[in-house]
C-alpha cells in the first residue's frame, strides 16, 4: 500500500492513549497518553515530532481529558495527510468478530452493548463521536478487544448455566484485550524465531483491567475475562472472579440493588477494594515498601490470583512455548513478575532476578532463567500500532473492491 497515515484512539478505563501511525512503516509520529483519569494525580503526556511535553489534567475524567488531548493534537499536525481513524472499542458482542467501518447502525449497536462493559464502550463512544465531529470525511473504523478471541472453542466460551441462556440471550464468554493479546502473541513468536501459528503461548496483559489468554495456533482458545471485561483476574478496580452467590448475599445484607454491587464490583474493588488506597500499582507498591499491611495483602492476592490463573490456561495448551507478560504491571512491575512466577514452579517457571529487574533498562525479552523449562518474556505491548495495521487491511479491501 501507499504511504498513509492513521490516526489511533485507545480509551481503556483508566487512561487515553492516541497515536498517529505511518503506515506501512509503522513510525509513531505523535503518541499521547493520558493516565491515571479521574484520580488526583491524572497527567498528560504527549511526544510529537521527537519532542516531550507534559501536563497535570487536575483529576480530569474521560470526556475533559479527551477534548484536551484532540486540542493539543490538532494544533500540532497536519489533518490532511490523515487517511483514516481507527477506534479501539472493547465489547462487539457477537455480531462484530473484525473491524468494521463505523456508520450509524455500528455506532447503535456498540452503544446497545455498552451494558456489557460500562467502564469501556461507553468512553470509548465518546472518542467516536469527538473524531467523527472533527474529521466527518475520513473512514473511521472501530477494532474490537473481543474480535481476536471470536473463534474461542464451545467448550470455553460457554458458561455451565442452562444451554438457552446462550442460544436465547447470548449468554457466552467473549475475552478482550484481544488487541494486545494479538500483537504480543506475534512478537513474543518473533522473539522465540518461530511461526506464530505453531507457538502455545499465554500472553499475560496487566494495566488497570487484567486479562491472560492462551493462544495456539495464532488463535486464542481460552482467556480469563467473559461476558463482561469483570470476570477473571484481580485487577485495579475490578474484582475478578467472585462467588455467584455473593450478588444476593449482599442484596440481603445492605439492602443494596443488583445494578448498585455491579458498580462496587466494577469500580471499587480489585485493588482499589482491598486497599483502601489506589487502584494504581505504582502506589501499592511505594504503600507496601512502607509498611502498609493492606496494600500488602492486595499485592498478594493480585499475585496469587494471576499465578493460578496462568496454571489454568496452561491447561488449555498442554505444552508451553513461552509465557509473554505485557501492559503498564506487565512491563514495568519487576516484583509482581518475580512473585507469580516464583508461584509457577509447577510449569517449570523460574526467572533470572537480574534480567527480571533490569528489564526496560537492557531491550531484553528474555527473563527466566536459561535453565528453566518455562521461557518467560516482557514484550511492550502497543494496542495503537496493531490497530492501525488492522485499519490498513480494511482500507486494502475496499481498495479491491471499488
Ligand atoms: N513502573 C511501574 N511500576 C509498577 N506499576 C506500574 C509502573 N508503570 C505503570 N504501572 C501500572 O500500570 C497500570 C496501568 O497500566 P496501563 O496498561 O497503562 O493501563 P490501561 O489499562 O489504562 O491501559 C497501573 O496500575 C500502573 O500503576
Ligand atoms: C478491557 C479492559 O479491561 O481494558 P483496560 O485494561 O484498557 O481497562
Ligand atoms: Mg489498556
Amino acid at each position: 500500500m501507499s504511504e498513509t497515515m492513521v490516526l489511533v484512539i485507545n480509551t481503556g478505563s483508566s487512561s487515553i492513549k492516541m497515536a498517529l501511525v505511518d503506515m506501512p512503516s509503522e513510525t509513531l509520529l505523535a503518541e499521547g497518553v493520558a493516565q491515571r483519569l479521574g484520580e488526583s494525580g491524572a497527567e498528560l503526556t504527549w511526544k510529537i515530532s521527537g519532542e516531550t511535553s507534559h501536563c497535570d489534567l487536575g483529576g480530569a475524567e474521560h470526556d475533559a481529558a479527551m477534548q484536551q488531548m484532540l486540542n493539543a493534537l490538532f494544533c500540532r499536525i497536519d489533518k490532511e495527510g490523515v487517511a483514516a481513524v481507527g477506534h479501539r472499542v472493547v465489547h462487539g458482542g457477537e455480531r462484530f468478530i473484525k473491524p468494521t467501518l463505523l456508520d450509524g447502525s455500528v455506532i447503535t449497536e456498540i452503544e446497545s452493548l455498552s451494558h456489557l462493559a460500562p467502564l469501556h464502550n461507553p468512553a470509548n463512544l465518546l472518542g467516536i463521536r469527538a473524531l467523527m465531529s472533527r474529521l466527518p470525511d475520513l473512514p473511521h473504523i472501530a477494532v474490537f478487544d473481543t474480535a481476536f478471541h471470536h473463534a474461542m472453542p464451545l467448550h470455553a466460551s460457554l458458561y455451565a448455566v442452562p444451554y438457552k441462556w446462550y442460544s436465547e440471550y447470548g449468554v457466552r464468554r467473549y475475552g478482550f484485550h484481544g488487541t494486545s493479546h494479538h500483537y504480543v502473541g506475534q512478537q513474543a513468536a518473533v522473539v522465540l524465531g518461530r511461526e506464530f501459528d505453531n507457538c502455545n503461548l499465554i500472553t499475560v496483559h496487566l494495566g488497570n483491567g487484567c486479562s491472560a489468554t492462551a493462544i495456539a495456533g495464532g488463535i486464542s482458545i481460552d482467556t480469563t475475562m467473559g461476558m463482561t471485561p469483570l470476570e477473571g483476574l484481580v485487577m485495579g478496580t475490578r474484582s475478578g472472579n467472585v462467588d455467584p452467590g455473593l450478588h444476593e448475599f449482599i442484596a440481603r445484607q445492605s439492602g443494596e440493588s443488583l445494578a448498585a454491587i455491579t458498580q462496587t464490583l466494577n469500580r471499587e474493588s480489585g485493588l482499589l477494594g482491598l486497599s483502601g488506597r489506589s487502584n494504581d500499582m505504582r502506589t501499592l507498591l511505594d504503600a507496601a515498601e512502607a509498611g502498609d499491611e493492606r496494600a500488602s495483602l492486595a499485592v498478594d492476592i493480585f499475585c496469587y490470583r494471576l499465578a493460578k490463573s496462568i496454571a489454568g490456561l496452561a491447561v488449555a495448551l498442554g505444552h508451553i512455548d513461552a509465557i509473554a507478560f505485557t501492559g503498564g504491571i506487565g512491563e514495568h512491575a519487576a516484583v509482581i513478575r518475580a512473585r507469580t512466577v516464583a508461584q509457577l514452579a509447577i510449569l517449570g517457571g523460574a526467572l533470572d532476578a537480574e534480567r527480571n529487574r533490569q528489564h526496560g533498562k537492557l531491550s531484553q525479552c528474555f527473563i527466566s532463567n536459561s535453565e528453566a523449562a518455562l521461557p518467560v518474556l516482557v514484550i511492550a505491548t502497543n494496542e495503537e500500532k496493531m490497530i492501525a495495521r488492522y485499519v490498513c487491511e480494511v482500507l486494502n479491501q475496499e481498495e479491491k473492491i471499488t
